[in-house]
């Protein structure tokens, strides 16, 4: 390298010596306002990308393409990617790009709750779970934009357990679900950067795989979860009974990459792909009674059409695939017709809705200055860190490990090679306006979680989420009316499993956290304790006794975004993803999972996608336009 070449550290270091003493008192405060300004930040520039976005003079007349493709989340980016190589795509996005400060890391996890680039749904009220929530519903994000809720998910990028893919082979009868059957998909857009075992990763793929640059006390809570008998396994690698590891991101030098700077960005240039944002669709079309050829959509106050020489790909998500298959006439008979929606296949859409709950233990303090304490870790020198090289504490999205492991239920089941408990650990503080962040995330009351984080705020802390990762409860989403615009009735029935399993497994999970986070040497050393402050609406039992818990447990449980099985294989599609009774219809996405893996969801929708798009381009590899 030359004497003269200017590296990020050479341009680094002047930044910090001349400006620091200016910035960092102001930085902090200015941070706050940014956060806080977030709902204006959007609406303005959503606002003007709009109009801009109208202005274009795009075509009104109905287009044919060989596939269309609804939505641009984690499944519909992927699709996207691999059918332009040869085919015309038609790809319809309700939403807009991402927003610039959605690509990073450390800030992205703040942004949703909002209407540009979150749907903003809600659960109806829940009887045993998520009980202080306003009027005891849950709040279910999901991303709206060309992305998805991949721009707005916190990253985490596991696959599941060989036990969840060899259970979707049984249920489908097809052994390409199974673990093995699976591995080489998600391997396909790996570009994996880790230890482990190189059959089990792909590396040169289009998505970088890697641990962020600041991993905090990740591997404290390793060490930690290794003193109580875990092993430290890779998680995404050869197949694991148990076991414990820091987090593995989509993440490239600092940037959050999937899917749409991994598998969109790079294939907007192709002549082959069109993308329309602001397209809402509303329905399917049918030709000879049931075999799709088109959809029509909303887009900047038309209802417009186009049309599909080959076929319609369904990726909208857990809650907006369910949605438009039922307004097309797909679901169940008796629900579309007391709608007036005139039946096509009656099969059961939105029936098999599952989620993961998990229990916030928030916040356990430390005595040490380990964690992030964002008024006095989130300086200047590490805002320029992440901006000049993608490093430091904003490179990463927030949880820092993870682990899964079985309870005695699973074990008393016969299945301890199962897990059926996960643990996500995040390594930050309480700040000032985490009240007022918490509650917006969880549809909870500020002046509650204000009142009970008051010891926690401004300490070294962290925080544990505490998921039933094999749930048995299971709900349903149902139209709110036959208008696109109606607001579906999501009823996901937490913790309501006849015999209570999901309940008690969560309570050995409690239990199990507390003993990892206050009594392994690995903490204790740290001083780590849980906060001493009742939860309100327990306050009448005693401090941490059992009724004090099962209390705990039943009101400060929320989700963890990883809704699916809402058009299932094996009952709304086959295992080739097409939609049981019509002709030319694929769904990709969420929805499909039979069962949701035991982790997050996001990667098992990426291989899902991929797998379902070597499915489509070997059925049509006679009629590539693009050979
Ligand atoms: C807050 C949050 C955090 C999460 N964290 C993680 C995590 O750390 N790791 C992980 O693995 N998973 C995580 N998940 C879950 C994961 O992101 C999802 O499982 C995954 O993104 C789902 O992908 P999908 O393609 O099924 O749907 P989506 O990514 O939601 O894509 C659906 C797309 O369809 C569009 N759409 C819907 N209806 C219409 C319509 N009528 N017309 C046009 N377009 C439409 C939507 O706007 C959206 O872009 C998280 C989820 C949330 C909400």
């Amino acid at each position: 390298m030359s004497a003269l070449a200017i590296t990020p550290d050479l341009l680094l270091d002047p930044i910090r010596l001349l400006l620091n003493p200016f910035i960092q008192p102001i930085f902090v405060p200015v941070l706050y306002l940014v956060l806080d300004s977030f709902a204006f930040i959007l609406s303005s520039w959503f606002s003007a990308d709009r109009v801009q976005d109208e202005q274009r003079r795009e075509p009104l007349q109905p287009e044919t393409y060989d596939f269309i493709i609804v939505g641009a989340g984690s499944a519909g980016a992927i699709v996207a990617n691999r059918l332009s190589r040869n085919f015309r795509v038609l790809l319809l996005e309700a939403g807009s790009d991402p927003h610039p400060l959605q690509y990073i890391p450390g800030i992205g996890q703040f942004i949703y709750g909002f209407p540009e680039v979150d749907w903003q749904h809600k659960t109806v009220p829940q009887k045993f779970a998520s009980l202080n929530s306003i009027n005891q519903q849950s709040s279910w994000t999901a991303g709206r934009g060309l992305g998805g809720t991949g721009n707005i998910n916190l990253m985490i990028h596991l696959r599941g357990h060989k036990r969840d893919f060899d259970n979707w082979a049984n249920l489908t009868g097809d052994p390409s679900w199974s673990h093995e059957g699976v591995v080489p998909f998600f391997k396909a857009h790996e570009d994996y950067n880790g230890p482990g075992d190189e059959r089990y990763h792909g590396y040169g793929g289009d998505l970088r795989i890697e641990a962020p640059d600041y991993v905090g006390m990740g591997y404290d809570f390793v060490r930690a979860a290794e003193e109580l008998g875990y092993k430290n396994v890779d998680l995404n690698g050869a197949p694991f009974t148990e076991g414990f590891d820091i987090i593995r991101f989509p993440i490239k030098r600092g940037v959050r990459q999937a899917p749409y700077k991994a598998f969109l960005e790079p294939a907007l240039p192709r002549k082959t792909l069109t993308v329309r944002r602001y397209a809402h669709v509303n329905r399917i079309l049918f030709k000879d009674g049931n075999v799709a050829y088109g959809v029509q959509y909303d887009r900047h106050g038309r209802t417009l059409t186009a049309f599909a020489s080959k076929e319609v790909i369904i990726s909208a998500g857990c809650m907006g695939t369910p949605k438009i298959l039922m307004l097309s006439g797909i679901g169940p008979g008796l629900h579309l017709k007391n709608l007036g929606i005139p039946v096509i296949s009656d099969v059961p859409v939105g029936e098999n809705l599952q989620d993961h709950i998990g229990v916030y233990l928030s916040y356990f303090t430390l005595e040490q200055p380990r964690s992030v304490v964002l008024e006095r870790d989130l300086t200047v020198t590490e805002f320029s860190e992440w901006v000049f090289k993608g490093t430091g504490i904003l490179s990463s999205p927030g949880s820092q490990a993870t682990g899964v492991f079985s309870s005695s239920l699973a074990k008393a089941r016969g299945e301890a090679d199962w897990p059926d408990l996960q643990f996500f650990f995040f390594g930050y503080a309480a700040f000032q306006n985490s009240p007022k962040h918490v509650s917006r995330l969880f549809n909870l009351k500020e002046d509650e979680i204000t009142e009970y984080y008051k010891t926690s705020i401004g300490k070294d802390g962290a925080h544990v989420i505490v998921t039933g990762s094999r749930p048995f409860s299971r709900g349903y989403i149902r139209l709110g009316g036959s208008s696109p615009y109606d607001k579906i009735v999501i009823e996901p029935n937490y913790l309501a499993d006849p015999g209570d399993v999901d309940f008690k497994a969560l309570k050995e999970g409690v239990q199990k956290a507390l003993e990892l986070m206050e009594n392994t040497e690995s903490f204790k050393r740290m001083g780590s304790r849980f906060n001493n402050v009742s939860l309100p609406g327990c306050q009448h039992l005693e401090f941490r006794s059992d009724p004090y818990w099962e209390c705990f447990i039943r009101r400060f449980s929320v989700t963890l975004h990883h809704p699916g099985g809402t058009a299932a294989m094996g009952t709304v599609v086959t295992p080739e993803l097409k939609v049981i009774g019509v002709q030319n219809l694929r769904v990709m996405d969420t929805s499909v999972e039979p069962q949701i893996p035991i982790t997050n969801t996001q990667a098992s929708t990426m291989m899902i996608a991929e797998k379902g798009s070597f499915m489509i381009l070997e059925q049509w590899k006679d009629n590539k336009i693009v050979k």
